[in-house]
């Protein structure tokens, strides 16, 4: 029997899949084994898989299709490139594979196919390649189609050499930055799929959770509190209003504004963008909180009566939802102006309602001034702490107290602290999905602004007309943050060597041991117990203190799916190979 003759030699340089995803990245074919017809080839991060042949494309089978309209030396240049000379530039190749992926979850759609034509020549051989799988739409049902069949299928093995401390961060392929910042333009031009129920699910959000707040306001405030009951009475329109308290909201921004202006603390890099580049962040934030409190202290030294924030809760609410939409609308119309690069992959269905609701610009800055971390991180998060503490003196001078309830005292001391602690690790929220993925529009405006000071407080409101083993969920989630954070960061950290990870071909690694291997999402799991204890202090005779409790365990399950498809997308079989390890999402052996 004649065997056929072998496609690829070894030392050849060619694409291979990478299992469980539509992706191809530049492989070298070390061996073929006529007995399984596999090649063994391996990826530069150092990862040696088997292929079958139909997984493996040659370079050239792409090519052809760019050359035809790319006709300038510079271009001929890039794709020439040797694999010696893309070393070059490791920040580009993260801006690939970011690319890569948010061309992989795109359901491309034929005005997208036009422009991916355009943008396709420009770029290098792997990207022009990826984009050339995804314009053929039977083989993306394919290779969509497959990875579960794929998952027992492919020998996915480490190099000996290949110790768990050394860093698998390089990338299968790199990208001078001209490229990437055209891959950045392209990937922007890729919708990901509708998050929050799509279009329907903005418009109802969009009504729903600022009806929610004052439903919140308007029922604490009643003398049998409970989520059950039917909603108050609505009082009148001119309740809600009070140009005072909009002033004050006005005020209390432009302070912590200045705080986060001041040159006092560390400049933090973030993670690489799209484009190659790490903007810089001034993470000022426990030295704001500091200063705000000595600043609060001495204007009620000097009699600023601060229980004006709780009889005017509701006013002030509305005035930060005033605040919070102005500031969405401005979001929104410079997102359109945006350079691509600077765009998130979602946000861009081109339904006003959705992408006013979700936000496109990934970092929208006024010269350094950085919106979201800004808004994320200060007015809110510090504004939560100074409504909790003028409801304790509400408290007080209600019930005519010398000192705060023990519930209000523990309330307040939590909450300071999960504050205080997300202030002084602020260098941490640059590698959450909200800094990294998510664009800023209404709901990330409307939540930090609104959402956090204004509903957050609401165990702290309870407690003031409503008199009545958790130190480990803190430890949890800021044990599992920094460990995450650190990897990121230096994933050749020392401190971190004993960590076993999981390579994949973007280039990252996961974690699978340490609290990343407990469940997968420890730091959720250690924020849910904060919670429960938040809530504990208030006893069970009403539901309201209960409902951030609620409240937070749908946002986080509902997160917590976000990611997994995200990451699932990102890291095909290698995120499998982690949930197979890791089986519990957020609470081990339950959920
Ligand atoms: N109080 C509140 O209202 C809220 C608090 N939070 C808290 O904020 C914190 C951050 O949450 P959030 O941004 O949602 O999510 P994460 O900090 O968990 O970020 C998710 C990203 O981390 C990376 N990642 C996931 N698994 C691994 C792994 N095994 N090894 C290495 N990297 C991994 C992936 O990004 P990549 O691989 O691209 O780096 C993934 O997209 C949490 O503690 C959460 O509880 C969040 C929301 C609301
Ligand atoms: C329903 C609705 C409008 C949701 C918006 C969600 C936002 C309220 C939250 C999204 C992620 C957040 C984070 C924090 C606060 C709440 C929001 C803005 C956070 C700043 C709290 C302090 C922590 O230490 C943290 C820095 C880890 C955290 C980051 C995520």
């Amino acid at each position: 029997m004649t065997m056929p003759p072998v496609k690829y030699q070894r030392g050849d340089m060619v694409m291979g899949r990478w299992p469980g995803s539509s992706l191809y990245y530049e492989v070298k074919v070390l061996a073929f084994d006529s007995k399984s017809q596999l090649y063994t080839v391996i990826y530069k991060d150092g990862t040696e898989l088997e292929l079958k042949e139909q997984d493996i494309k040659s370079t050239a089978g792409f090519q052809p299709r760019s050359r035809s309209r790319s006709r300038s030396p510079g271009r001929r240049r890039s794709r020439s490139r040797s694999p010696a000379r893309t070393t070059r530039r490791s920040s580009s190749r993260t801006a690939a594979a970011v690319a890569a992926a948010a061309i992989t979850d795109s359901a491309v759609s034929s005005r997208r196919d036009t422009r991916l034509k355009d943008v396709e020549v420009m770029l290098s051989p792997v990207v022009s390649f990826i984009m050339f799988c995804h314009r053929t739409d039977d083989a993306r049902k394919t290779t969509e189609a497959e990875p579960e069949k794929n998952q027992g299928r492919y020998n996915l093995r480490r190099r000996k050499d290949d110790g768990d401390a050394k860093p698998a961060e390089t990338r299968p392929e790199q990208l001078e930055e001209k490229e990437a910042k055209r891959v950045g333009a392209l990937a922007s031009t890729l919708s990901t799929p509708l998050d929050f129920g799509g279009k329907i699910g903005a418009y109802f959000w969009l009504l729903f959770l600022p009806a929610w707040v004052f439903f919140l306001v308007l029922q604490v405030n009643r003398e049998d509190p409970s989520l059950t009951n039917f909603p108050p009475p609505l009082p009148p329109l001119e309740a809600f209003w009070d140009a005072q308290a909009l002033g004050f909201v006005i005020l209390w921004i432009l302070f912590q504004a200045l705080l986060y202006v001041t040159p006092v603390g560390k400049l933090s890099e973030g993670m690489p963008l799209r484009s190659g580049e790490r903007l810089k962040y001034r993470t000022n934030g426990f030295f704001a909180i500091v200063v705000s409190a000595i600043t609060v202290a001495a204007a009620v030294h000097q009699g600023v009566d601060l229980t004006y924030i709780h009889s005017h809760f509701l006013q002030l609410a509305t005035a930060s939802l005033l605040i919070s939409i102005l500031l969405s609308v401005y979001l929104y119309i410079r997102s359109r102006y945006a350079a691509p690069e600077q765009l998130a992959l979602g946000g861009n269905s081109g339904n006003v309602v959705y992408d006013f609701f979700k936000g496109h610009e990934l970092n929208p800055r006024i010269k350094n001034f950085d919106l979201k971390f800004f808004c994320e991180m200060r007015p809110g998060l510090i504004g939560w702490c100074l409504i909790n503490f003028a409801m304790a003196l509400a408290e007080m001078k209600q019930h005519g107290l010398d000192a705060p309830s023990n519930s209000m005292i523990l309330v307040n001391l939590f909450q300071l602290l999960y504050v205080v602690d997300g202030l002084w690790n602020e260098e941490a929220i640059l590698t959450t999905m909200d800094l990294m993925h998510d664009g800023f529009g209404f709901m990330l405006a409307f939540g930090d602004l609104v959402w956090v000071p204004f509903t957050y407080t609401m165990q702290a409101y309870y407690l003031v007309s409503h008199p009545n083993p958790l130190i480990v969920g803190f430890y949890i989630f800021r044990k599992s943050n920094s460990e995450k954070n650190a990897f990121r960061r230096n994933p050749a950290d020392p401190r971190l060597s004993h960590l076993k990870t999981i390579p994949t071909a973007t280039g990252k690694s996961l974690l699978v041991s340490g609290w990343w291997g407990v469940v997968r999402h420890p730091n959720y799991l250690g924020d849910l117990l904060m919670a429960l204890a938040w809530s504990l202090p208030c006893g069970f005779s009403h539901l309201l203190p209960w409902y951030y409790m609620i409240y937070f365990i749908i946002l986080l399950v509902h997160r917590d799916s976000r990611d997994m498809s995200d990451c699932r997308r990102k890291y095909g079989s290698a995120w499998d190979e982690y949930c197979r390890t890791v089986r519990y999402r957020i609470i081990p052996r339950v959920y």
